[in-house]
């Protein structure tokens, strides 16, 4: 099981500043959506370029112009890109198409659409991994649950779980037996970010 640190809602330098303190206790680097609106995929590069070890993610949440919107983000260094279910399925087809045959991923967000039509639409066209994500104006509403994501933890998916998660709640989502945890201000918002992290990364554990 992977730790993804999310990093959302902070400017350059605190993204630089946490990953110094986190980057040995986590596998993947989320760039969030907001830090890559506000700074552009260069911050993608830069992070990249210092974290060559580590897998990138630009959580760019395609949702149209899936070939040129995937193919951008790959080229300033990106591993991993995001892209929304309810896109198009083109739109989705063709991020996958971007990343085949190279070393790349496509993650796709289930964010308020995961029914079970969504994943047998994502199965038909080769789609592997999903990320059952709980947004952030959901979280004060809805909670992770077995039945909002039924059917996930057996679905052959690589499975990505998001929203929310702390030290307090991981265990609610390891019923789903994710292969990547991601968490963003559960780690970003402590005191001791660097403590947290390798607390969360030991009850992965
Ligand atoms: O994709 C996101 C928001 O759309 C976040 O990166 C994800 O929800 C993790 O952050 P947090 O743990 O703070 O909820």
């Amino acid at each position: 099981m992977e730790l993804q640190i999310a990093l959302d809602r902070m400017s350059y330098e605190e993204c630089f500043e946490t990953l110094e303190e986190v980057s040995d206790h986590v596998d993947i680097i989320e760039v969030g959506t907001g830090v890559i609106k506000e700074y552009g995929l260069g911050i993608v590069r830069d992070i990249k370029d210092k974290y060559k070890d580590k897998k990138v993610l630009a959580d760019i949440k395609i949702c149209d112009a899936g070939r040129s919107e995937s193919e951008v983000a790959f080229s300033y260094g990106a591993d991993i890109v995001t892209v929304m279910s309810f896109a198009d399925r083109k739109t989705i087809m063709d991020c996958l198409e971007v990343a085949s045959g190279e070393d790349r991923e496509v993650v796709v967000d289930l964010l308020n659409h995961s029914g079970p039509e969504v994943l047998e639409m994502l199965k038909s066209i080769g789609a592997a991994s999903v990320s059952a994500h709980i947004g952030k104006d959901q979280q004060g509403e809805a909670a992770m649950s077995e039945q909002r994501f039924a059917g996930l933890e057996s679905s052959g998916f690589k499975l990505y779980v998001a929203g929310g998660i702390n030290e307090d709640n991981l265990t609610d989502y390891m019923s789903l037996d994710p292969a990547v945890v991601i968490v963003g201000s559960g780690i970003t918002k402590a005191a001791d970010k660097k403590g947290k992290a390798a607390r969360i990364r030991s009850l992965m554990e």
